[in-house]
């Protein structure tokens, strides 16, 4: 898949301190490529290096073949996490005005809004103020803004935050309508069901560093081992005698056994002792959100022999 965006090798400090380090990936054309990291990680201020609003103290930005401030602004589109629109515009206008800014035809954008206004549940409010509509309709406008010039890459910081199921089923369904077109998607979030739904690649960033890069089934394999979680009394004695397990994790009569890497299912399960107490039994893969929160709050449980990957 043709590469869209290059980040290679961005440090960036503020004052004396060092937020980004070393960060680099790629977002090919037509996927949807996660950036992941807790509060403070370093995300924003890697998007805000690719959009030009920052520019990094080292490393570079490639779009297409486009360098740094030679990135043309026209080609991506960007969803920012602060939202926030003129008040006392109308819908329409306000749309209209970013559409020239990226100077997108204006008849073109014209039809392009009223349908996605339609394909949000927003239809008839093209002359409705901004400060008339709800947090998430305003939303669901700014993400209109984002893609109404139909951008080849485009950088979505968080838009499902404040967002009710259905508008959020809404979005996705179109964030992955526009990757099937072709668009290059690079996504921050901080709800890992979506992003493990909806992502093809992801890179983690913790303290400004990358943790984890690649593709979901890639992390998975890497970093999901099995659990097993077990509803029955079981004293924690006889469920530290079973082999291949990193960890355990009991509350009340529900037990969660963390299986070490490559354990294979079947074979475990035969090997679980006679009299242990099983009203219920299953085998997951440890889902991205444990795998996330693993990472960072430092345990590295999960990992190989707790070691940190990059
Ligand atoms: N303009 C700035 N001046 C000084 N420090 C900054 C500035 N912008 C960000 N930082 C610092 O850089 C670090 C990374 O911040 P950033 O906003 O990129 O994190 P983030 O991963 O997007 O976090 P969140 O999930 O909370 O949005 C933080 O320690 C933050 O305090």
């Amino acid at each position: 898949m043709q590469t869209m965006l290059e980040v290679k090798g961005l440090n960036k400090s503020f004052k004396d301190k060092q937020v980004l380090k070393n960060i680099s990936f790629e977002v090919k054309k037509g996927e949807i490529m996660a950036i992941l990291g807790p509060n403070g990680a370093g995300k924003s201020t890697t998007i805000r290096n690719i959009m030009g609003i920052l520019y990094p103290d080292e490393g570079s930005i490639t779009f297409h073949n486009h360098k740094g401030k030679g990135i043309p602004q026209n080609k991506i589109g960007y969803l920012p996490e602060e939202r926030g629109l003129y008040k006392n515009v109308k819908v329409m206008d306000i749309l209209l005005y970013l559409a020239d800014l990226k100077d997108y035809p204006l008849d073109k954008a014209k039809e392009r809004i009223l349908d996605y206004l339609k394909k949000f549940d927003l239809e008839g409010k093209e002359n409705v103020s901004i400060e008339e509509l709800s947090k998430g309709m305003g939303q669901k406008v700014q993400f209109i803004g984002a893609v109404i010039h139909e951008p080849e890459l485009l950088i979505l910081d968080e838009p499902f935050s404040g967002l009710d199921p259905v508008s959020q089923d809404i979005f996705k369904e179109e964030i992955r309508r526009l990757r099937d077109a072709g668009t290059s998607i690079l996504l921050s979030s901080h709800q890992m069901n979506l992003v493990e739904e909806m992502c093809d690649r992801l890179f983690m960033i913790q303290r400004g560093e990358k943790v984890i890069y690649g593709t979901l089934d890639e992390v998975k394999t890497e970093y999901a081992n099995f659990k097993c979680t077990i509803q029955g009394q079981n004293d924690i004695h006889l469920l530290e005698t079973i082999p291949e397990v990193e960890h355990i994790e009991q509350d009340g009569d529900v037990s969660v056994l963390y299986l070490t890497k490559d354990v294979h299912p079947s074979r475990w399960v035969k090997h679980l002792p006679e009299d242990l107490n099983i009203q219920e039994l299953s085998m997951n893969r440890v889902s991205l959100h444990e795998i996330f929160i693993d990472i960072a709050t430092d345990k590295r449980l999960m990992t190989k022999e707790g070691e940190a990957h990059a």
